[in-house]
């Protein structure tokens, strides 16, 4: 199927649910609204699974790897040899995000579409490699068109086979040194935000690589002129392959009707993609925090999505993601188990 043909399943949420769990939350003892953001997550989430008191979720976290050849400028602290390295982490389990998805009750998948080195076969690594990592989108386009879409659809394909296995809470993750100058790009490409407003220290870069970052992105954007209008062009010029995965996954999500929490910096830039490729994905996204890097706050308005937790986390791998996992149970368990004021005898408000 093509990724206009998969887009075009996406259904808009059923506004009779929200009305529902809407009045079903004001029923529940407690002055109306007062669970403020947990009421916005329980009533989208109902309104996802189309029950006003929807199961306890089933939840993965999907960490798309790819490497970036604009690692060539100096733009990370860090060797692009550690993205290989940190995937055969996750598989041993030894990362942040291992700890983290344990504690929230989620397991674990890697997506290889685009490390630069081959890696072994192992349980939870899909390889579905598209390229050995982008091309420096400094000298010319990251990837091509095709190769982008292509990225893209393993992320719905990804999610399809989630869906089969019974999983119905998504967080997608990221692991690609140098992703953040293609992040950068990206917002400032999409939303028109001044290159140094956007650029930030990544994985805590000096200030000479800084600069050199911010060369960087304002380079790859006069050499490609990206078209604002076409997220697929800003992808494939400016974007990455790890990042197109994610933004599949969003998508996929969208398509197999389950919701998908929206992590930090490059997570979003994947989010800013299938917003605008599939407007009503946003509706099943749910957003996390707010990372450090200053160029996310412009990428959350242009989405109009709210963070949850401001805790300055800059570590992606879908880690503030899976935080956000434990509220969409804590706000399913309000919509199932909280006492209605006619249940407990309490006295409903003064008119
Ligand atoms: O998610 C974030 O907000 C975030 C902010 C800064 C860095 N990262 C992670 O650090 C890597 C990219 O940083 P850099 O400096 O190599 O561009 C990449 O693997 C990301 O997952 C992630
Ligand atoms: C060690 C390390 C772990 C990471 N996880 C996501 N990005 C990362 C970047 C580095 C450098």
């Amino acid at each position: 199927m093509s990724l206009e043909q998969v887009i075009k399943q996406i259904k808009p949420l059923d506004q009779k649910i929200i009305e529902a769990t809407q009045a079903h939350l004001d029923s529940l003892t407690k002055p109306q609204g007062s669970l403020g953001m947990l009421e916005d997550i329980g009533k989208q989430v109902a309104a996802i699974y189309g029950s006003v008191k929807p199961p306890l979720t089933k939840k993965k976290v999907v960490i798309m790897a790819g490497d970036h050849g604009v690692a060539a400028e100096g733009v990370s602290a860090y060797p692009p040899e550690v993205t290989p390295q940190m995937v055969l982490n996750y598989m041993n389990g030894g990362a942040g995000i291992n700890v983290m998805a344990n504690h929230a009750g989620a397991s674990l998948i890697c997506v290889d579409v685009g490390v630069a080195v081959d890696l072994p076969d192992l349980p939870n690594l899909i390889r579905k490699k598209i390229a050995y990592g982008t091309k420096n989108m400094t000298q010319g386009p990251a990837m091509t068109r095709e190769e982008a879409e292509k990225a893209l659809l393993i992320g719905v394909e990804t999610v399809e086979q989630l869906s089969k296995e019974g999983i119905t809470l998504l967080a997608p993750g990221d692991m690609g040194i140098a992703n953040t100058t293609s992040s950068a790009a990206i917002i400032a490409a999409l939303g028109n935000v001044p290159v140094e407003q956007v650029v930030g220290r990544g994985t805590g870069i000096n200030d000479e690589r800084y600069k050199r970052k911010i060369e960087a992105v304002r380079k790859a954007l006069a050499v490609n002129k990206p078209d604002s209008n076409d997220s697929l062009d800003v992808l494939a010029k400016v974007g990455g392959l790890e990042i197109a995965g994610m933004a599949g996954l969003m998508i996929g999500a969208a398509v197999y009707g389950m919701p998908v929490v929206i992590d930090g910096f490059n997570a979003t830039a994947a989010a800013l993609i299938a917003g605008t490729l599939a407007p009503l994905s946003r509706a099943y996204m749910i957003g996390s925090h707010l990372s450090a890097e200053p160029g996310h706050k412009f990428m959350l308005e242009y989405l109009g999505i709210k963070p949850m937790l401001t805790m300055n986390l800059r570590l992606g791998e879908a880690t503030g993601a899976v935080l956000v996992m434990s509220m969409v149970d804590c706000a399913i368990k309000i919509l199932r188990e909280m006492a209605t004021f006619e249940d407990a005898g309490v006295s409903v408000a003064l008119t």
